[in-house]
């Protein structure tokens, strides 16, 4: 085995004559790509089980090289050529590749996650109960459930005949019975065709390009991309934007807070899925009538609004690689405008890839897509992915993509990297949305990727949002993305009125002002929802001694630990406990302070639990109810949360970021927002265009199906610009104010950033290393630097390295360092460059780094 550069991959698509050599790519932490030797005909995409020290792993062949890389002699031999698969698709090594080489990390750390947890585990194709793998074990089961559904029609028919023959002799009676014999029969036959129809795909998936696909609707690929690999999303595609989804580390009290849960290959918002590994929900029937939300959305096709009209019309004409904002208010119903979009495409013979920022947005989602895209997409044509699918379930719904079964793909980040073999148009829902980016590994931005994915294959990219990016809109502005405006409101709906409570006149109670009470209890008479919006999960942020000032800090980490009331137990009480958001540490709350021994700890501000604590003493009679990561750990409990507020069974919601998007509420008539305030003055220059979508973004969940509607925000800075923006629903007004703070700043869209972050033991050996890198591209990079490399390097700033706000986490301590450019290819040539160099600095001085390219959170 040896290593080779990632640069020298080629995607030749024919299979080597035995023996050779192939070079793979595996998920390990050391870079290149490995060769081995293999005795039997491989093709380039196709999977291998091969040595690897001590173990074996799944890899993908990238390259069949003339001649390996090392020595013969030191080849090791492939241990398995896996052919339950047809080999990826070059469109999808060609993806893998750009963004390993953007995103600085390994070919085989972007491929092999992207795949299926069975298709990647050698011990799924180990031992006697593997069969031929999981695909021939999946086929099998589902060859055995229709077989199952035909032989129970079968008899139900032969039933029927008996009872048809016996009816013969009869009279009136008999007639009957005849009549639902031959239906009965039908749908015999019904099933016997399902039966034959899957023998089929089996012999189909050999083949590149699934039966269905006319031939002159084949995608005919670019070739030239990877030759500016280097260029990255520049030419036509913004930088990443946002801030992290759930996940980022919120600091003590002042955290914006919703957030720090173990962020999962998708983000923590996205959990929570009902999951029966043998009935995966995408192939749940169809035809069912009943929406999975239990949300009224209407079966019909409505009849399309003007702007909606001439949206559906601009996206039909084109022709192409294009990206388009579809930039619609809250409510404007951009769903109706993709649905089109999308049965044009499907039409066409073509395949249509749909983002959504979180799993719960994706069985509201589902129910409408089903429905109203059977005609066009075959029944069970839609397919779902999301990480919170068990194995199975997400291997069936990835093959039923990647065989052209099913010609819709609905999920989130993850389903950016999945191979499709005619995709005809990509969709990505609320664009601006932080959970697109990735906050660990491969920290890639789908979003992005998911426009250098329309480029590379010619086609048309949508992202629609009521506020988007700022990254977005300036390409929209700047005339490189077509703008499509949806200014109103679909159902006849105005939008909500915004009012600001200025908490510096009034007193408030429990961190609610009379206003908002008021609005509540107004509500509750009429029978309509409301919501309450606070985006910090627990009890209260933090607990304190008044007596001496000790506060509840984390002993691992550089924060204060949250105090959280658990669920009750067996027959006793709701315990309170602390809980670290951080490092995920949780203790029994003291009996006393630890410090002075004084017995009255007092919670010191408030979130979501002490919230609804607080509603349900003084709203004895109301339903209430709370949305966030606790209340939805469990699997399949957030969608029964949704699902009751759909469904009216809940009159007062609160919650934190995770009900604020997309959700299509239709008896929500206020919104109350506390607290939002604490994200004002953040450090990060992101965090007011992250305030202000998400305040757009929940107030626009108030009156979308025409109740006069009302949104009260809480705040002691009424006067500051971005507040005056929400009033009058100004989003344009508030991109113009913080795109000229940005350009004035020389912040993104204005430049481009990458971050070096270090973790050691001590503060001292994380700056150390940063200090080093940095000097590093002053003088060692210079020596005998090309003429490109000098160039780069001119256009690169590199900041000094700091402390993270949260500087101490699970007992280590964090920096990071900026690098910053006017220039993509040039920050991307020395990121090349430089992190070729940082592995050997890193291990010399002890610690571990990680570079992220376009971060979100600084
Ligand atoms: N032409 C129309 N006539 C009547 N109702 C419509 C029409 N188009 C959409 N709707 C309805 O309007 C509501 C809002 O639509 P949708 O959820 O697509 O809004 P949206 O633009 O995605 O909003 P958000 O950005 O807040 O998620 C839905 O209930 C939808 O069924
Ligand atoms: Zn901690």
């Amino acid at each position: 085995m040896t290593q080779t550069s990632a640069l020298s991959i080629s995607a030749e698509p024919e299979a080597q004559s035995p023996p050779g050599w192939v070079r793979v790519a595996l998920d390990v932490p050391v870079p290149g790509l490995f060769d081995y030797r293999v005795d039997r005909p491989v093709r380039v995409g196709q999977r291998v089980v091969v040595p690897f020290g001590r173990r074996d792993l799944i890899g993908v062949v990238v390259d069949l090289p003339a001649a390996p890389a090392l020595d013969e002699s030191k080849l090791r031999d492939v241990i398995r050529v896996l052919d339950d698969l047809t080999p990826l698709p070059e469109d999808w090594l060609r993806l893998s590749r750009f963004a390993a080489e953007y995103y600085q990390r390994p070919l085989g750390e972007v491929m092999l996650p992207a795949l299926p947890g069975p298709l990647r585990k050698p011990s799924s194709y180990d031992g006697l109960r593997s069969g031929d793998g999981p695909i021939a074990r999946l086929d099998e089961r589902a060859g055995r459930a229709d077989a199952a559904v035909a032989k129970a029609a079968a008899k139900e028919a032969r039933a029927a005949e008996k009872a048809a023959k016996a009816a013969e002799k009869a009279t009136k009676a008999a007639q009957k019975a005849l009549r639902s014999a031959e239906k009965a029969s039908k749908a015999a036959i019904k099933a016997g065709q399902l039966e034959g129809k899957d023998a089929e795909s089996d012999a189909t998936e050999a083949a590149a390009v699934p039966a269905w696909v006319p031939v002159d609707n084949v995608v005919d690929a670019p070739v030239d991309i990877g030759a500016d690999g280097v260029t990255g999303p520049s030419v036509d595609s913004p930088a990443g934007l946002d801030a992290p989804a759930d996940g980022a580390e919120p600091a003590g009290p002042d955290a914006p807070a919703d957030s720090a849960e173990p962020a999962g290959p998708d983000a923590p918002a996205d959990r929570a899925k009902p999951a029966d590994p043998d009935a995966p929900v995408d192939r749940a029937n169809p035809t069912d009538p009943i929406d999975p939300t239990g949300s009224p959305i209407a079966i019909t096709r409505p009849i399309l609004g003007r702007a909606q009209q001439e949206a559906v019309d601009a996206l039909a004409t084109l022709e192409g690689f294009k990206p388009v904002l579809l930039h619609g208010v809250t409510g404007s119903g951009k769903t109706e405008v993709y649905l089109h979009a999308a049965e044009r495409v499907l039409a066409a013979g073509r395949q249509v890839l749909l983002l959504v920022p979180e799993i719960n947005l994706t069985p509201q989602l589902e129910g409408v897509l089903r429905r109203r895209l059977e005609a066009t997409a075959g029944k069970d044509g839609v397919a779902v992915l999301h990480s919170g699918l068990a194995d199975g379930e997400r291997l069936s719904a990835w093959l039923r993509i990647v065989r052209g079964q099913a010609r819709v793909l609905v999920g989130t980040r993850l389903a950016l990297f999945t191979p499709i073999p005619n995709l005809g148009l990509i969709v990505v829902d609320e664009e601006h949305d932080p959970s697109y980016k990735q906050q660990e590994g491969l920290r890639y931005s789908a979003r992005d990727l998911a426009i250098w994915r329309a480029r590379d294959l010619g086609i048309p990219v949508v992202l629609g949002s009521a506020t988007p990016s700022l990254e977005t809109w300036q390409h929209a502005e700047s005339g490189r993305y077509l703008k499509l405006s949806l200014p109103d409101r679909a159902q006849a709906a105005a939008p909500p009125k915004i009012r600001l409570i200025d908490t510096r006149q009034i007193k408030l109670k429990e961190g609610l002002s009379p206003q908002v009470l008021t609005a509540v209890s107004e509500r509750l008479a009429r029978g309509e929802q409301s919501l309450i919006f606070l985006n910090r999960r627990g009890y209260a942020p933090v607990l304190h001694c008044d007596a001496c000032g000790w506060v509840s800090g984390c002993k691992r980490c550089s924060a204060y630990m949250v105090l959280h009331r658990s669920a009750p137990q067996r027959g006793g009480h709701a315990r309170h406990e602390l809980r670290c958001h951080h490092c995920g540490w949780q203790e029994r709350v003291p009996p006393a302070c630890p410090d002075c021994g004084n017995q009255d700890l007092q919670p010191m501000g408030r979130g979501t639990q002490r919230l609804e604590e607080h509603l349900a003493e003084l709203f004895p009679t109301a339903r209430i109810a709370r949305i966030d990561a606790d209340s939805t750990r469990r699997k399949g409990s957030a969608h029964a949360l949704f699902s009751q507020m759909h469904a009216g069974e809940i009159d007062i919601l609160v919650g934190t970021q995770m009900v604020a998007k997309g959700h299509d509420f239709q008896n929500l008539g206020f919104v109350g927002v506390l607290n939002s305030d604490a994200m004002l003055f953040s450090h990060d220059f992101r965090a007011p265009e992250r305030l202000f979508s998400q305040l757009m973004q929940v107030a626009g969940r108030a009156g979308r199906s025409g109740v006069a509607s009302e949104v009260f925000v809480q705040t002691g800075y009424p006067e500051q610009p971005l507040y005056q923006s929400l009033v009058k629903h100004d989003y344009d007004g508030f991109a113009r104010y913080a795109l000229d703070e940005r350009k004035a700043a020389g912040l993104p869209p204005f430049a481009f950033q990458a971050l070096l972050t270090a973790e050691a033991p001590e503060l001292a050996q994380a700056v150390g290393f940063l200090a080093q890198a940095r000097a590093e591209s002053e003088d060692g990079m210079l020596e005998g630097a090309d003429e490109a490399t000098r160039a780069a390097l001119a256009r690169i700033t590199l900041y000094d390295p700091v402390p993270l706000r949260v500087v101490r986490v699970a007992n280590v301590e964090r920096a990071q360092l900026l690098v910053e450019s006017d220039h993509r290819p040039a920050l991307q040539h020395f990121l090349h460059e430089w992190g070729a160099r940082l592995p050997a600095l890193a291990s010399a001085a002890r610690v571990r780094w990680h570079l992220e390219v376009d971060p979100l959170e600084i």
